[in-house]
């Protein structure tokens, strides 16, 4: 369905700003360009022009490049101006674009939507580019370029075309058995094939957990006793006096979180209340919370100042790995053994600070050699690559039921993939069939 609208929207961002990127799409884009800059451009090339007010007034002098559909970002007449990010001028230029006719504001995203209903971009693609925008990480970046560029969809439009493949070999035999082009059986090398493209999938499907990592950061929460100096340490770490400090035992209550970039990963970490029995109602809920909290995390910094006591009341899931932490070592009338703690440190001096750091590297995943970072970003893709796997094991094991039933599956498989890109092939299952065997000669 083409679009009537023609859309327009500041795409840089916050003003004033040294220059300012105004995005127009849509077939009015061509009409703008002449009222606001004069004639049209040579397309695909910046080009300096004085943008006018339809009364010839002057608004600003700025880049114009015109980018002619389907050729463009949306598929559509795009048009930037390339503007000087003043409030006022660019408040000036989108009022004299509103004065067109058919030109509206776009809504968030519509340029990006707008591509995809033109098949400039397939959802996974849509999905790496808002992710894209949001990364704050190396890791966040590099995953995000995956989906975005296209590397996820290659992968799974690969997959979904064995698939295809597999469904025309078998039609071919259930179809044409008797004609002496088709290859005997070709079904055995077929299921060779989907059994090792089963195992593909849920081995991708094993990578999901790294990429929410990456995503939503590792979360590590610091827990122990009160006093301990948890929050003394979360401050330390976070370089700035977020939590409360006080020699008062239960100081606090509130679950305080501060995000931190670690070896470029992004890293959520959790300081909690002081764990211990008391009837006071106001810290037993900041303990409720603290226990909560420390159900969810990925990792554990146990902290205490008496080596007598890491006190947790089975507060710490049993698969969840702690690292031990000794605080205020400058004090000296307590005295550690190694054995007591994996880390030994103070807030105070600094002391020991830099041996945690290295050691909360070493929870973090070691992507050490991997180029590309090709794992399921979303729940929705790892719901729909479940259900992939499901279909591929239906067919694999309904051997008994018949290839009809089989190849079934195996549709259910692909249309699975399918929706993940959001380009559920409409099956073009004689093409394949006429490409691969000689029918008819
Ligand atoms: N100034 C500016 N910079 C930008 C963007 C933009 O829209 N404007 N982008 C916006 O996200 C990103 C670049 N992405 C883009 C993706 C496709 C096309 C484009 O014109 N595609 C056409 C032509 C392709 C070609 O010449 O090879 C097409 O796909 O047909 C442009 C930008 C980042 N930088
Ligand atoms: N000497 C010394 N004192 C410390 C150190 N770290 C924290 N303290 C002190 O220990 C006391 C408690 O510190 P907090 O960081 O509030 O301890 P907490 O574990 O968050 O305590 P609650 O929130 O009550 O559970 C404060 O008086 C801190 O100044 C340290 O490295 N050395
Ligand atoms: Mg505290």
């Amino acid at each position: 369905m083409p679009f009537t609208d023609t859309i327009y929207a500041l795409s840089s961002g916050a003003l004033p700003a040294g220059v300012a990127v105004i995005r127009i799409s849509g077939p009015a884009t061509t009409e703008a360009i002449t009222r606001l800059c004069g004639p049209l451009p040579r397309a695909r090339s910046a080009t300096l022009r004085t943008i006018r007010t339809r009364n010839g007034e002057p608004l600003d002098s700025g880049l114009v490049l015109y980018f002619p559909g389907p050729a463009s970002f949306t598929g559509e007449d795009c048009c930037e101006l390339q503007v000087h990010g003043g409030r006022a001028v660019v408040h000036a230029i989108l009022e004299e674009l509103a004065g067109v006719d058919g030109l509206r504001h776009a809504e968030a995203g519509e340029f990006s939507r707008r591509a995809f209903q033109n098949g400039k971009m397939d959802l996974v693609e849509v999905e790496g580019l808002a992710d894209l925008i949001v990364a704050e990480t190396e890791m966040q970046r590099r995953l995000a370029l995956e989906h975005s560029g296209g590397g996820q969809s290659a992968l799974y439009e690969g997959w979904a075309r064995r698939l295809t493949h597999a469904r025309a070999m078998i039609e071919a035999e259930l179809d044409f058995a008797d004609e002496d082009d088709v290859p005997g059986s070709v079904s055995a090398s077929v299921w060779k094939d989907m059994a090792k493209l089963r195992g593909e999938i849920e081995e991708h499907i094993g990578q999901a957990g790294l990429a929410e990592i990456i995503r939503d950061g590792l979360k590590i929460v610091i827990a122990g006793e009160p006093n301990a100096g948890k929050s003394s340490l979360l401050n330390a770490l976070a370089k700035r006096d977020v939590a409360i400090v006080t020699e008062i035992a239960g100081t606090t209550r509130d679950i305080i979180s501060v995000d931190l970039s670690l070896a470029g990963f992004s890293v959520k970490l959790f300081d909690t209340a002081g764990l211990r029995e008391t009837d006071e109602v106001v810290e037993r809920e900041g303990i409720r919370r603290a226990r909560e909290t420390i159900g969810r995390a990925d990792l554990v910094l146990l902290l205490s100042d008496n080596p007598a006591r890491f006190f947790t009341g089975e507060a710490i899931p049993e698969n969840v790995p702690i690292i031990k932490v000794a605080t205020k070592i400058d004090r000296d009338d307590v005295s550690w053994l190694p054995s007591d703690a994996d880390i030994f440190l103070s807030t105070k001096t600094g002391a020991g600070v830099a041996d945690l750091l290295e050691a909360l590297g070493s929870y973090l995943p070691d992507l050490a050699g991997k180029t590309s970072l090709s794992m399921p970003s979303r729940k929705r893709h790892v719901d729909c690559l479940r259900q992939a796997s499901a279909a591929l094991e239906r067919s694999l094991s309904a051997e008994a039921l018949g290839l009809d039933i089989q190849a079934e599956q195996l549709r259910v498989a692909g249309d699975a993939l399918g929706r993940i890109t959001g380009r559920v092939d409409v099956e073009n299952l004689l093409d394949v069939i006429f490409s691969e065997f000689c029918i008819g000669k």
